[in-house]
């Protein structure tokens, strides 16, 4: 749905050049929640904003739902972006119209006419569950609720495509889980495809599909998240489901960090292990979390005998399709899938 490719980006600010967005590529596939992981300053809202071309890239191509915007002339571009909605951390709500009028208003600006535009407001309000607001001010709702405001805004072009900057690091973690709620909601009902820009780990947590880490406007590490949580030494991994500090190893054990995720979690390979081997598995330590759609599980193992010792027992739990990482002797992780 959006895909781009080695995507680059400067500005010149008092003589030096700054580059932003450093050789970018990036799938993001139709009907996914993709969140972009970063620092202040990564180049975040640079890679944003290029997808919709507020910015418009030195180099390389955004492809979104087909089409190639950086090809499209001036007319055929504002079409286009009315495809793209985008919300924003300070909502950017016009504060002398009421919530219906902020929401009617990119549908003036379209020419849709008056009887169909209120019908529209009407239904865009419903949808985020603030029809009973239709004639406040921004001053008069909450956070959540202006926000709920810029959601609405952002689908009246009836756009494939949702592009969040921000959204939810204004508001408290109680408004940001009904916020994220109403996102995934609308991603499954309308089959809405949304790249997010985030500085929270929760918000990748709770309700992306896909994610990426970007530093110094590059992405360091990308992909769904099944597969991120099962990538060795994944730094996503790590941070959406960080594991208990690792203590001393016993000489003449091995202990490994045992992951599973989804249909994988419900095999009882514990007891297959020790039944296979006649070893006995101590358990040290483990959870099992949500990440988003998925069920995540991790368990650390000490079993007796040094990792050579053990080598059939770790190949049967990698066979048996989970991400095994051995620790090494001075606690520090050693192993690889
Ligand atoms: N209009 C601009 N002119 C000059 N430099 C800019 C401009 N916009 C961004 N930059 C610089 O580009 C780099 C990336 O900025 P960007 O805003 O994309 O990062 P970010 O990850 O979104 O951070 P933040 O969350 O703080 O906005 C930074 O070094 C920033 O100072």
């Amino acid at each position: 749905m959006i895909q781009i490719e080695k995507l680059r980006k400067t500005y010149r600010a008092r003589g030096r050049t700054v580059t932003a967005v450093d050789g970018v590529d990036l799938r993001v596939r139709e009907g996914e929640i993709f969140g972009v992981l970063g620092r202040s300053g990564a180049g975040k809202s640079t890679l944003l904003r290029c997808v919709n071309l507020l910015e418009r890239p030195d180099s390389g191509r955004v492809v979104v739902d087909g089409r190639d915007l950086s090809t499209l002339s001036g007319a055929q571009l504002r079409a286009a972006r009315q495809r793209i909605g985008m919300i924003h951390q300070h909502f950017g709500l016009l504060s002398s119209r009421t919530v219906a009028g902020n929401v009617a208003f990119p549908l003036e600006v379209m020419g849709v006419p008056r009887r169909e535009r209120a019908r529209r407001v009407a239904e865009l309000l419903e949808l985020v569950g603030l029809a009973e607001h239709a004639g406040a001010y921004p001053a008069q709702i909450s956070g959540g609720q202006k926000q709920r405001v810029g959601i609405a805004r952002a689908l009246a072009g009836r756009p494939r495509v949702l592009l969040s900057d921000e959204a939810t690091s204004a508001l408290d973690p109680q408004t940001t889980g009904s916020i994220l709620e109403l996102l995934r909601g609308l991603n499954r009902e309308l089959g809405l495809t949304i790249l997010l820009i985030t500085h929270e780990m929760e918000v990748v947590k709770r309700i992306c599909d896909a994610a990426a880490i970007m530093r110094d406007g590059r992405l360091t590490e990308s992909g769904p998240l099944a597969e991120l949580l099962t990538r060795p030494g994944s730094e996503l991994a790590a941070g959406l489901f960080p594991l208990p500090e690792s203590g001393a190893v016993r000489p003449g054990t091995t202990v490994a960090d045992v992951t599973f995720v989804g249909e994988a979690a419900d095999r009882p390979f514990v007891s297959t292990l020790a039944r296979t081997y006649a070893v006995d598995v101590n358990i040290l330590g483990g959870a099992v979390e949500q990440v988003g759609d998925l069920r995540v599980g991790r368990l650390r193992i000490e079993l007796p005998g040094d990792p050579d010792a053990n080598a059939a027992q770790l190949a049967h739990l990698r066979e048996a399709g989970l991400t095994v990482e051995v620790h090494g002797r001075d606690t520090a992780l050693e192993g690889t899938s």
